[in-house]
């Protein structure tokens, strides 16, 4: 079997600035599913021509969008940038842009150019889970995220509250508390389905 090598990680955008360049479908698909995960994201976008609905979402979210052709100069202070232009050319100069100064860098279209994916997303309350095929089908990846949205139980929130109130009830050592979380968890994972209740 393949592997897929790329590390996840939970990145905190309302803390982090991302830069998404051009303002056509791509660019409003990679927007919505940001918003839809982090409503306070936060975002600025580039493009000479914004789709309506983007003008619309970014007053309706409050981030900036500016009416102009890419420039190296929108990099500073990015963390994150993703390049959604039809123009190979300016979304690879974005890439190399953005490798000479260190941001990570997303072009949409191209996965070689990416140094990170965005991946399929299934929340309920605290409980995030992210989908990856490694860039190779992200259909699978849609459809992934639908099965994971039907099978986690909606109320796995509340398993996950009541154990951190459980949790901070706990005392004794680092080990002791792991312990003690093992034991009153083990039961909830059983071979056929996720349980939420102890
Ligand atoms: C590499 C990656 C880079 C990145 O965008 O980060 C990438 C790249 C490309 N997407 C393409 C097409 C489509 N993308 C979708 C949908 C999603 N794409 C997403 C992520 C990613 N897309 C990253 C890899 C993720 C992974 O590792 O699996 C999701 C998961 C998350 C998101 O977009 O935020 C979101 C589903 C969210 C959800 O519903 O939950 C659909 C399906 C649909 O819209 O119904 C289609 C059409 C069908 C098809 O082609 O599969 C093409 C082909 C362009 C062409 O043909 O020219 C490329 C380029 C290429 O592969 O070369
Ligand atoms: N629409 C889709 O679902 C898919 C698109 N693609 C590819 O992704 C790319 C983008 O597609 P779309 O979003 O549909 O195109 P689009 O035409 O809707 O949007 C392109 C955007 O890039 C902006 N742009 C152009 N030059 C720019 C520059 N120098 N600086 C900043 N912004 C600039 C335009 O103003 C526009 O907002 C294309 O290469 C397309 O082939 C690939 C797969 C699916």
């Amino acid at each position: 079997m393949e592997r897929n090598e790329l590390y996840p990680i939970f990145l905190k955008v309302h803390a982090l600035d991302t830069l998404i360049v051009g303002g056509g479908n791509v660019a409003i698909e990679k927007l919505l599913f940001l918003l839809k995960s982090s409503p306070n994201a936060q975002v600025t976008m580039v493009a000479p021509i914004f789709r309506p609905d983007i003008v619309a979402l970014s007053e309706k979210h409050g981030f900036k969008i500016i009416e102009d052709v890419y420039d190296a100069g929108y990099l500073v202070g990015k963390h994150m940038v993703i390049a959604t232009t039809d123009d190979v050319d300016v979304n690879i100069k974005v890439y190399n842009d953005c490798k000479e100064r260190n941001i990570l860098v997303n072009v949409a279209d191209n996965p070689p150019y990416c140094d990170f994916y965005m991946g399929g997303i299934v929340t309920k309350g605290n409980v995030k889970v992210a989908i990856s095929t490694n860039g190779k089908s992200p259909t699978t990846a849609k459809r992934l995220r639908q099965f994971f949205e039907d099978v986690i139980p909606e109320d796995v929130d509340e398993l996950v509250q009541n154990l951190n109130k459980y949790r901070d009830t706990l005392k004794g050592n680092f080990e002791d508390k792991v312990k003690q979380l093992n034991e009153v968890t083990k039961n909830l994972v059983s071979r056929k389905k996720i349980k939420t209740q102890f």
